[in-house]
């Protein structure tokens, strides 16, 4: 991947020598072989241009020499671009009033990805400068050729478009921003404008998606994870599979890819490492795919839904309350809603079982002995208690207040989820474990925190009759009814009258997203207590 300041990566380039690639061990780098090689002025310097099979590399020539001719400088630094940033090329001409597109030929333009610092990405331009019309054919022949080698990319894509997320401006976003982009890489779009809640899942259910390579969302973490569920509920019936009896599921067959419009948008920042519109982008259009992890949420032997993340106890009954102040601006609702929730704060009775993923013995017994009220019944164990929150999480849900995620040891697709249950305690400790999120380590150090890897865990609630009420709540919700539990699945709310079964399914979507660097360590404000 580029990065800001092209080049200064390799050696200076031998004028015939086959070029070398300066990325791989010595003992693994093959020769690249040249395809092209030419002069065109780069940024006002004549430079010896060489495409390879991987990057394209120029090095400054000297324009004299006292014996005549031209040489590379032996000062100047070769520069490279790989070819897998550019995704895009024109032919640049002179802008002519009266026939455009038709003006005198200028160049060529490479339309490339830049990266930038903290997993940002970002589109830019680099002109090769040269009048003649056939050297230039040549060149743009060949990386048109170039662009079209590269399976992973979409060609065509279905776009949901949610026009009420955050403050209704993804349809400005995704005009003004993606599009244009989407555009300049080639890519046919069939857009949607979604016109109800759940109108994402009834479409996805029906409509042709022959001839597409992927669906994009513009919208928050509910339009994303609802257009996952639907994906994945397509795949179980076009595969026949029983959903309420069979434990192994199959794969969604298009990738989803997330654009960033919503109030939250844990999915985007977990899966970008950064809730930036064109990096998304960029991620769709250089076909960057990820498979990741996804949980079945079942109650009484029937599926819920898909999701990524979920929360019951505080973080269902904050939503609840959120989604009943649907008229205040996105901020203020949600911080209204965590104060009101934290000032009703009670526990809830529940009985957590769970199986461990990927545990030693010993691991388990340690942590049955850090918990008095666990059992161990082979790898599954329960636990027991009145506890204020749950959170399960199958991806690490980095968000604005938690920069390195709810669940920062769980990644995207390693198998696993994190279990974290807040048993009960003061209302000044509880708020101190909140604001831990914020900082960069140990966020989970406290005696009433307890966190497992696990695969699969049944959350079974005592009874409601004098905890949860629905009425103080959001009661009016349509979801939630007199005798349900909320729970928060990906920032929907949901209800459950009884336990919540949820299980890992390893790698069960793709979605459109590169592998992150390492996150930025910097402190970020709690700004919601
Ligand atoms: N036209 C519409 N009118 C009302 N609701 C809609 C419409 N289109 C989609 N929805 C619903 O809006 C819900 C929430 O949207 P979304 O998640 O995009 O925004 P958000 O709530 O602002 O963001 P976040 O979930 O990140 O906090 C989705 O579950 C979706 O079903």
């Amino acid at each position: 991947m580029l990065r800001r300041r092209l080049g200064s990566r390799v050696g200076a380039l031998e004028e015939g020598a086959p070029v070398g690639c300066p990325e791989l061990p010595k003992a693994a780098a093959e020769p690249e072989r040249v395809l092209l090689r030419g002069i065109f002025e780069i940024g006002r310097e004549s430079c010896d241009v060489a495409l390879g099979e991987r990057a394209l590399r120029w090095q400054r020539i000297r324009p004299e020499l006292p014996a005549g001719g031209a040489r590379c400088d032996p000062l100047g630094k070769e520069e490279s671009l790989d070819l897998e940033d550019i995704f895009s090329v024109k032919l640049k001409r002179r802008c002519s009033a009266k026939h455009p597109g038709s003006g005198t030929l200028l160049g060529i333009t490479l339309f490339i990805c830049l990266k930038e610092q903290q997993n940002k990405l970002k589109d830019s331009t680099l002109d090769l400068i040269n009048f003649s019309e056939d050297h230039c054919d040549i060149w743009f022949r060949q990386f048109k050729r170039i662009l079209e080698g590269f399976a992973n990319r979409p060609k065509a894509l279905k776009i949901l478009l949610n026009p009420q997320s955050h403050r209704k401006e993804s349809v400005q976003v995704y005009y003004e921003k993606v599009e244009p982009l989407l555009k300049l890489a080639g890519i046919k779009t069939d857009v949607t404008i979604t016109e109800y809640e759940g109108h994402a899942l009834s479409l996805l259910d029906e409509c042709e998606l022959r001839g597409f390579d992927g669906v994009v969302c513009v919208g928050g973490d509910g339009s994303a994870s609802e257009a996952a569920h639907a994906l994945l509920l397509r795949a179980q019936k076009n595969a026949g599979v029983e959903m309420d009896s069979s434990p192994t599921l199959t794969g969604a067959q298009l990738p989803l890819g997330l654009i960033p419009a919503g109030s939250t948008n844990v999915l985007a920042h977990s899966l970008f490492g950064i809730p930036h519109v064109v990096t998304a982008t960029m991620h769709i259009i250089l076909g960057h795919i990820q498979s990741v992890d996804v949980c079945t949420f079942s109650s009484a032997g029937k599926l819920l839904r898909f999701g990524f993340s979920a929360m019951f106890g505080f973080g269902g009954r904050t939503l609840a309350l959120a989604e009943k102040y649907r008229w205040m601006s996105p901020s203020q609702r949600r911080d209204f809603a965590v104060i009101k929730a934290l000032a009703k704060l009670k526990p809830e009775d529940c009985k957590i079982s769970f199986l461990l993923a990927g545990c030693s013995q010993d691991e388990q017994e340690r942590k049955a002995q850090r918990s008095p009220e666990s059992d161990c019944g082979g790898h599954w164990q329960t636990i027991r208690g009145q506890f204020l929150n749950i959170s399960i999480m199958a991806i690490p849900c980095l968000c604005s207040v938690a920069p390195r995620g709810l669940a920062p040891d769980t990644r995207l697709n390693n198998g696993s989820m994190a279990l974290i249950a807040v048993r009960n305690t003061t209302r000044p400790e509880f708020v101190k474990h909140l604001k831990s999120y914020s900082s960069v380590k140990n966020q989970f150090n406290f005696p009433f925190v307890e966190t497992y890897t696990i695969e699969e865990v049944k959350i079974h609630p005592k009874s409601n009759s004098n905890g949860y009420s629905p009425q103080e709540e959001g009661g009016h919700h349509a979801t939630v009814s007199e005798n349900g539990f909320p729970w928060n699945i990906d920032g929907d709310l949901m209800e459950a009258a009884s336990e919540v079964h949820i299980r890992l399914h390893p790698r069960l979507i793709k979605l459109y997203g590169g592998s992150l660097e390492e996150m930025n360590d910097s402190k970020v404000a709690c700004n919601c207590i």
